[in-house]
């Protein structure tokens, strides 16, 4: 799994002979700089990109080999143990509103480096079938982490946000709630030449402007009733100085309040559901302003890390994609209608065999 944030290569090693399947080892190896900006690059339009996409791709398929190899000599397994790799692939656009959502990568040449089957293009299906493609972990949550008395939520803190609700006796619902981490990332990474705002302290440095959190909650997406998801596609460097070019505020400050943002537009998707707990994965776990600000939002909920639910936050959507493989291999459809907005059932996923 390699995830909107770009920071690195998460790979978990996944046991679905026992049940609930068992997570028996995970890696994270960080991406190199060099392919980190290959892919940055191709988030937006620029020249050559069909050329450049597709040598991104190849890199991409390399260093996920290496990072499976690295991980099954951790774990003291061969190649010949291993039924499939799901590799979800870069996303470089996503836009489910004009039929497509790309994710790059080279399944046949990764087939190739390492005689495992590979399982990818996990939403291109979805898409087909009138849906966003995203999220595809609300089934993935739901199999393995619905309670039948408590009602639930699991939410993704990555680049982008998003949110599984599980409320007994009712279908499964999950959608993007907009930025996780991106926008903070872009912004530390504008003033401070930084990847992340680590433990959030510079955000904790500042003070959240209401005025400037009000402007960006007025932002369409946030209004927009489920199936939703986002991405890069709008929540990008554009983004950010279309709504700060007629403001000078102290950039910790604007920070702050991009943290706000992200808790705000978790909390406001779950006022309404009286939720017990709200367990919190990727990233945006390690960072306490964050955590803190999601608490304050939410004084009646619960909030713990997947930890709680025997899953460390780093590990939960590279498992989610070992499962969404282990379906594909099955027959199983794997997308939820009710999430994602397809016309039925789908099986997700297509296979390159060893
Ligand atoms: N110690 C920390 N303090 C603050 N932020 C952190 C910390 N560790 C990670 N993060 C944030 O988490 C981000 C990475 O999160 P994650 O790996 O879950 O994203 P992703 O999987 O790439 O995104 P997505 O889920 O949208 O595809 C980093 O870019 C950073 O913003
Ligand atoms: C198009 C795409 O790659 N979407 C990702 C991204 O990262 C978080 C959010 O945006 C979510 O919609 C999705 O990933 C998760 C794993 C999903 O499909 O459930």
């Amino acid at each position: 799994m390699t995830g909107t944030s770009l920071d690195g290569i998460d790979v978990a090693l996944v046991d679905f002979s026992s049940k609930p399947p068992r997570l028996i080892a995970a890696q994270g190896t960080p991406l190199s700089d060099d392919l980190r900006s290959q892919l940055l690059n191709l988030q937006s339009p620029q020249p050559n990109e069909l050329h450049l996409a597709q040598l991104a791709a190849n890199a991409h398929s390399d260093a996920c080999a290496d990072a499976i190899h690295a991980l099954l000599a951790q774990a003291c397994f061969a190649a010949s143990d291993i039924e499939a790799i799901g590799n979800h692939g870069q996303t470089i656009r996503h836009r489910p509103e004009c039929g497509y959502t790309l994710q790059i990568g080279n399944h046949a040449r990764l087939a190739e480096k390492t005689g495992i089957s590979v399982v990818g293009d996990f939403r291109s299906r979805d898409v087909a079938a009138g849906g966003q493609g995203a999220p595809l972990v609300p089934a993935f949550h739901q199999a393995l982490f619905a309670s039948p008395q408590q009602k639930r939520a699991l939410v993704n803190i990555g680049g982008i946000a998003n949110i599984s609700l599980l409320i007994p006796h009712q279908p499964a619902c999950g959608f993007d709630t907009g930025p996780g981490n991106v926008l903070m990332d872009l912004w530390i990474h504008q003033h401070q030449g930084l990847r992340y705002d680590k433990d959030g302290a510079w955000a904790a440095s500042g003070q959240v402007l209401p005025d400037l959190l009000e402007q960006f909650l007025q932002d369409p997406y946030f209004a927009l009733k489920a199936p939703k998801s986002t991405g890069r596609d709008l929540f990008h460097r554009d983004w950010l100085k279309m709504n700060l070019s007629q403001r000078s505020d102290a950039p910790c400050d604007v920070q702050a309040t991009l943290c706000a943002l992200s808790a705000r537009s978790i909390a406001d998707t779950l006022r309404a559901d009286e939720i017990s707990t709200l367990y919190v994965c990727g990233g945006g776990a390690h960072n306490p302003t964050l955590m803190r600000m999601l608490a304050l939002e939410l004084p009646q909920t619960q909030i713990a890390t997947t930890a709680a639910l025997g899953v460390a936050p780093d590990w939960m959507e590279t498992y989610a994609f070992a499962w969404l493989a282990k379906c594909c291999l099955d027959r199983q459809p794997a997308n939820l209608p009710g999430v994602t907005g397809a016309r039925g059932l789908r099986i997700l996923g297509a296979i390159w065999p060893a």
